[in-house]
């Protein structure tokens, strides 16, 4: 397991932007055959790319999680963005297409990923936060999310925001996620930006071509800084943080919260013309 020791809101205005990855931004997640595991400071948020070819990955606990197994205090969220596969919890079997959610909730003790196709491997991307309450394993299909149409082609930030794990589907302690896709043409998420004090929130890029990349910004509305990011890796925004990034091409990514809060549409919204 990796970990990120994130910059706080005064220091970040004096780093580099080498300075700024290291401390919120992932290296690449999803390696074939492997697990990678990077825990931020950033409200103890936990991500993960997990790729099973011909066996099966079981999720491993850490000596700095203090716990017998990694769900003992925690909850997890994963959303297969590969081929076909499933994920065990406890002896019972969920197949996940592309796109599907997996809502783990706290003390679930073995849990194990496999690909249907090791030449088409799945894909699992997993986020995690510490979690007070046991609840109940929920499978969401991308069709039994909510979702919302956003923006427009003339301001290119058309796109559909997928909620998978969020109340009212999903019971859960901290966690909130989903992802978000953009049309053809559309290159702009979070578009106008906000800020939500009381939450934390994990970006991931994915499905952008290889040589493509999306320009993320963030730092306090007055003073922005622009981190290059590539395909299936994550960036962590700590509460004080805009979360906004512009594509050299249409792409997804998968947004994912934790905090005091759980409600959605609770955020401060900007003006980009605030944006300094
Ligand atoms: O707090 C919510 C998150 O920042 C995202 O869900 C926003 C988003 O996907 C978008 O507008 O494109
Ligand atoms: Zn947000």
């Amino acid at each position: 397991m990796k970990f990120m020791f994130s910059a706080d809101i005064r220091s970040y205005k004096n780093m580099r932007n080498d300075e700024l990855r290291e401390a919120f931004v992932t290296e690449p997640l999803f390696q074939a055959g492997e697990i990678v595991l990077v825990y931020t400071d950033v409200d103890r948020g936990l991500v993960g790319g997990i790729v099973p070819q011909d066996k099966p990955i079981l999720l491993p606990t850490h000596k700095e999680l203090a716990a017998d197994y990694f769900c003992q205090r925690r909850e997890a969220g994963v959303i297969n963005i590969g081929g076909e596969g499933s994920i065990n919890v406890d002896g019972t079997d969920y197949a996940m297409a592309n796109r599907d959610s997996l809502y783990i909730p706290k003390e679930s003790q073995k849990i194990e990923f496999s690909s249907n196709d090791a030449n088409n491997p799945a894909k699992f991307y997993l986020v995690s936060y510490p979690a007070h309450r046991v609840t109940k394993t929920v499978h969401v299909p991308k069709s039994a999310a909510k979702y919302i149409a956003l923006g427009s082609q003339e301001t290119s930030n058309e796109r559909v925001i997928f909620q998978s794990i969020r109340p009212g589907i999903v019971d859960s302690c901290q966690l909130v996620m989903g992802i978000t896709e953009l049309k053809t043409g559309s290159v702009w998420n979070t578009k106008p930006p906000h800020t939500h004090f009381r939450r934390t929130e994990i970006y991931m890029y994915f499905d952008l071509p290889q040589d493509e990349k999306v320009f993320h910004l963030m730092g306090e509305p007055s003073e922005v800084r622009t981190l290059p990011i590539d395909s299936e890796t994550a960036i962590a925004s700590p509460s004080w943080s805009i979360h906004s990034g512009v594509g050299t091409s249409n792409y997804s990514f998968i947004w994912a919260m934790g905090g005091e809060n759980q409600e959605f549409d609770d955020m401060d919204h900007l003006k980009v013309t605030d944006l300094r």
